[in-house]
Parts: structure tokens; sequence; C-alpha cells
């Protein structure tokens, strides 16, 4: 610690009563003018004093924030929904749970109803997100441990063994591509109709890995984060870097790499910019490190070559709906857990659900156990699956808004 500086003499005054009067008068214009001096000194003094005060205050504050966030990580986004007197009323992202917290004065004064704030596991808020990190959060889906396993996906066999050789292998064991001399392929892309379970493939190599999921919606990032695009790609790959080992996966990459258009739209050029930004991250890219790149699409014919060169997405994996043993496979995935009558025959369904993709077959299933609780069962039975059948066909249209053909 720096000592402080000494407090300058205290001027005295000696008068001498046998001074002349002009001799009086100048020993007080002398004493005068060191009472001037030392004023001067004193106040330099109290300014460097003030100026210190000021600089440590600001330290403490610091030193009190840095605490704060410390004593526990952020780890979840909540919306704040109303600001009481100490109190403040917060829901969830994910559960849309209500929770009332309380705050500390710093923080009270920073919310406003509606803003997305980042909490830790007590329900303290520890930061307001500011637009950027908030649209990152937004953007991006990050799960550490996704829950999927290759045994809960049907039909794809020959899918999940590609998968496995081009993005679970690298990540595992980079020393056999090494010692071979040659470079994984740099990027996947899952191609086929929607719900045939390309997320699902991602998901169970990150599982399968111990990866980091991290999913960004191309549709997204033209549509809600208009301008941002380029730069929540930059950020994505840094996010990445940052959770190593990570699988990145971005779903419906069409959205930001089809075919050039030929007209020069500010929208466009956005797309563009984003794709650019895309090819460069991929393009700058050491094949060998812990993140590997999946993408999917639906719009395979739409695609700009140029994301397909070598070192790109070299890889393409098709996904398509699933045939009779696919189906077949699906349904006993997602009957896992039901209570199946006898008279139910899951081949039959399997045979009536001819171009269903693994997403309709998941739903037709919930609904037929629906129709199971409104009949005050437990036990699914044949009639439920085709109760559902029908309503499913009422309802006409599957997710991707094609008709549903029922034989
Ligand atoms: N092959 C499959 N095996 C088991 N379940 C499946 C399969 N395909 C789809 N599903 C079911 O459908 C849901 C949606 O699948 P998923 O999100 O993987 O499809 P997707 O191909 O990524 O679709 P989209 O192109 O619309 O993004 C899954 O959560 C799962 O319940």
């Amino acid at each position: 610690m720096s000592r402080s500086p000494s407090l300058p003499d205290r001027p005295t005054l000696e008068l001498d009563p046998e001074m002349s009067p002009s001799e009086r008068l100048d020993a007080l214009r002398q004493h005068f003018a060191r009472l001037v001096d030392v004023n001067e000194k004193l106040s330099d003094q109290i300014e460097a004093a003030q100026s210190k005060h000021a600089s440590l205050s600001e330290d403490v504050d610091s030193l009190q924030r840095e605490n704060e966030t410390l004593k526990s990580a952020a780890r979840y986004i909540a919306t704040v929904e109303e600001v009481a007197d100490d109190e403040v009323v917060l829901k969830q992202h994910g559960n849309n749970q209500e929770v009332l917290t309380e705050t500390v004065p710093r923080i009270q004064e920073e919310v406003e109803a509606g803003d997305r704030v980042a909490i830790n596991d007590s329900f303290a808020i520890q930061s307001v997100l500011s637009t950027e990190t908030d649209s990152r959060a937004q953007a991006m889906e990050v799960d550490g441990s996704p829950d999927v396993r290759y045994e809960d996906i049907g039909g794809l066999d020959e899918q999940i063994r590609e998968v496995r050789e081009a993005v679970e292998q690298p990540l595992l064991a980079p020393e056999q591509f090494e010692e071979v001399g040659i470079e994984p392929p740099a990027g996947v892309l899952l191609h086929g109709p929607p719900g045939t379970g390309k997320t699902m493939l991602a998901k169970a190599v990150a599982n399968e890995t111990d990866a980091t999921f991290i999913k960004m919606a191309g549709s997204e990032l033209v549509q809600k984060f208009i301008g941002e695009g380029a730069r929540l790609v930059r950020d994505l790959f840094e996010l990445a870097g940052e959770r190593e080992p990570a699988v990145i996966f971005i779903d419906e990459i069409d959205a930001i790499a089809s075919k050039r258009t030929d007209s020069k739209t500010s929208g466009d050029a956005e797309v563009q910019r984003t794709m650019m930004q895309l090819l460069s991250e991929m393009d700058g890219f050491d094949e060998r490190g812990e993140i590997r790149i999946i993408a999917a699409t639906n719009r395979f014919d739409m695609l700009d070559r140029a994301i397909l060169r070598p070192g790109r997405f070299d890889r393409l994996i098709e996904v398509p709906v699933p045939e009779l043993e696919g189906r077949k496979r699906i349904l006993d995935i997602h009957t896992a857990e039901m209570p199946l009558a006898e008279d139910l025959d899951l081949d039959a369904v399997a045979d009536l659900t001819d171009g269903f993709s693994g997403a309709e077959l998941a739903s037709l299933t919930t609904e037929a156990g629906m129709f199971a609780i409104r009949d005050g069962r437990t036990t699914v039975e044949m009639q439920d699956f085709e109760d559902a059948h029908e309503k499913v066909s009422v309802d006409g249209e599957d997710s991707a808004g094609t008709p549903i053909a029922f034989q």
C-alpha cells in the first residue's frame, strides 16, 4: 500500500513588538503568502485523495459484481415479467415456470419487464442480456449432453454407420486418420424429407462422443435475426471452440445456402453474407480438431453447389422416409413404454403407414395412446391405432404439408 503524503508544515507568524509598522506589514504579507502556498498544497492533496477514493470505489463495485457472479455461475435464461419493490417475477425459458425472486439493488435498478436475463440455480439474476448475447442465446440451442442414443433411431442403420464413420471416428480416434495420412470428411450433409431423424442422428453422435451439441437453424438466421446472420455464424464456431469436443448442427442449411438468385435485393445480400461467413469458417477449419459439423436439409435440389465442394460439406448422407422394416422398428421404439393389447399387430400398422416419416409414426403412436386414455384404458389396442390412423387422415396433412396417403 502507498503511504499517504505528509502534510505541509503549518506556517507560524512571529511579530516582534520592536518592529516598525512597515516591518510588521512585511512580516504579515510574507505570512499570508506562506498560508496561500500551504492552502494550495492542501487543495492538491485533497484532489488527489478524492480521485484515489473514486478509483477505489470503482474497484470495490467491480469486485462486488464479480463476487456476485462468482457465487454461482449463470445457467438459465428467463424473461422478466414484473418488477416489484425488491422482488422480480421471472418466467423461465424451456419449462415456462414462473418464479418470484429477490434481487440486489443494482439488478433491481437495471431490469425492466420484458428484459431477458441470465439466472443461476437459485433463480438469482446474474445479468441482463445485451441484445447481442440475447440473439446468440436465442439463435443457438446448446445441449451439453443430448439424450438420444443410436438405438432410439429406427430404420437408419446404414446412415448411422456412415455418421459414425464420418463424425464419431474423427472425434474419438483422430490419430487413425493421421496414421493413414488422410483428412476426415470436413462436414456431413444429411438430406431427406422432414421428420426422418436427421436431428436425432446429430444428437446421437454428440451423445456417443460426449460432445456438446450446438444447433442453429438456417431459417431463423434469415428470418428472425436479420442483419446478424454472419456474426451469429462466427459466434457459432467460436462457441464450439470454447466447448470442444462439439458437434455443430446447422438445420435447414438451404435457407442460407440456396442457389444464387439473380435479384439483388438487400435480403439476398444478407443471406449471401451469412453463407460467405459459413464458407470461410469451414475453409479456415482444422479438420482434425475436436469440432465436427453436420448440416441438414429437406431441399437438397435447392443447394448452392459451392457448399458441397471438397473441404466443405463433402460427405452426403441421404435420410429417406422409412421402408416397411424401418417403420416396424420405429413403431417398436415408440411403443416400447406402452402397454399394448394382445391383439395389437404392429406389423399391420407398419403395413398401413406407407410413406409415413418417423415423426409421423411417433405422432400416430401418441394419438393412439390418447384414444386409449379417452376410453378410460391404460392398454392400447389395434382399434386405437385405426382411430388414430383415421384422425390423422381426416386432419389430412402431415407436418410437411403433403397429404398422407392411406392404403
Ligand atoms: N428414424 C426415426 N426413429 C425414431 N424416431 C424418429 C425417427 N425419425 C423421426 N423420429 C421421431 O420424430 C421426431 C423428429 O425427428 P427429427 O427432428 O430427427 O427429424 P428431422 O429429420 O431432423 O426433421 P426436420 O427436417 O423437420 O428438422 C423425433 O424426435 C422422433 O420422435
